[in-house]
C-alpha cells in the first residue's frame, strides 16, 4: 500500500514542484503521465526515497519514509523498493547473474540461485545468465534492469519511462511483464512516462 500527501520539492535552482496525492491499495498499479519537465522523474525519486520532499508524506509498508535518515532509507529501499531506471547502470565486467547477486549483496537481501534462475526464466534471459552484460542487446539489458529491480521482492516497483525507446510490440511486452510480476509479488507498480500508448494497460492514471 502506497500513499503520498501534499508532496512538494524545490530544486536549488528555484524550480518548485507540487504533486497530486496518490493512494494505492495492495495490488493496485498507477501510470503517471506528463509532458517533459513537469516533474515525473522528481516524483519517482521522491517515492523511491532518492530525494527528500520539502513538505508532505510518503507512506509505504506502514512507514513514513520522508522521516527516515539517509542510512535507514537506503536499508528500507533495499528491502521494499525496486527501481527500473531510465538508463540502467550495470557492472559491465560482470555476468548477468553476478549483476543480480551484486545488487542483492548491497541490499543485504538473500535469494537462492534457483530463485534467481527462475526470475531470469520469467524474463526470458536465462540463456544469458553467464554472459557479460556488455554483450547484451538493448532489449536484454532492459529486461536485466527489470530483473534487478524485482530481485529483492519489493513492495513497490517504480519504473521511469520503461517503454520510451521501444516499438509497439516490445512496449507491450515490457508493460505486461511488469504488471504480471507486480501481481505475482503483490507489489504496487508505478510507471512514469510520456508514452500514451501504454495507457490502456492501467486502470488508474494521473496526469501531472
Ligand atoms: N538536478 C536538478 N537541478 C535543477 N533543476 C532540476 C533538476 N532536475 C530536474 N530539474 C527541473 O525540475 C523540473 C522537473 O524535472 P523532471 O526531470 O522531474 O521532469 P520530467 O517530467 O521527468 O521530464 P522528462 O520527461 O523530460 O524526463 C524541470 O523543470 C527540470 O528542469
Amino acid at each position: 500500500m502506497l500513499t503520498t500527501q501534499n508532496l512538494s520539492y524545490t530544486y536549488a535552482s528555484g524550480t518548485a514542484l507540487k504533486f497530486p496525492d496518490i493512494s494505492l491499495e495492495e495490488d493496485e498499479d498507477l501510470l503517471i503521465l506528463g509532458a517533459s519537465g513537469v516533474g515525473k522523474t522528481t516524483l519517482l525519486h521522491l517515492m523511491g526515497g532518492l530525494l527528500k520532499p520539502d513538505s508532505g508524506s510518503i507512506t509505504l509498508a506502514n512507514q513514513g519514509i520522508q522521516k527516515l535518515s539517509q542510512r535507514k532509507m537506503d536499508t528500507f529501499r533495499g528491502e521494499h523498493i525496486g527501481i527500473v531506471f531510465q538508463k540502467a547502470i550495470f557492472i559491465q565486467s560482470l555476468s548477468v547473474i553476478d549483476n543480480i547477486k551484486a545488487k542483492l549483496f548491497f541490499t543485504e537481501t538473500t535469494l537462492s540461485t534457483e530463485d534467481i534462475t527462475s526470475l531470469l526464466t520469467t524474463l526470458n534471459l536465462v540463456d544469458k545468465k553467464d554472459s557479460l552484460v556488455q554483450k547484451l542487446s538493448e532489449g536484454q539489458k532492459q529486461r536485466l534492469s527489470i530483473a534487478i529491480a524485482l530481485s529483492n521482492k519489493p513492495k513497490l516497483i517504480l519504473a521511469d519511462e520503461p517503454t520510451a525507446s521501444l516499438d509497439d510490440l516490445n512496449a507491450k511486452n515490457v508493460i505486461t511483464l511488469l504488471l504480471s510480476e507486480a501481481r505475482k509479488q503483490k507489489a504496487n507498480l508505478v510507471v512514469i512516462t510520456h508514452d500514451h500508448r501504454i495507457k490502456e494497460y492501467f486502470s488508474k492514471t494521473i496526469e501531472l
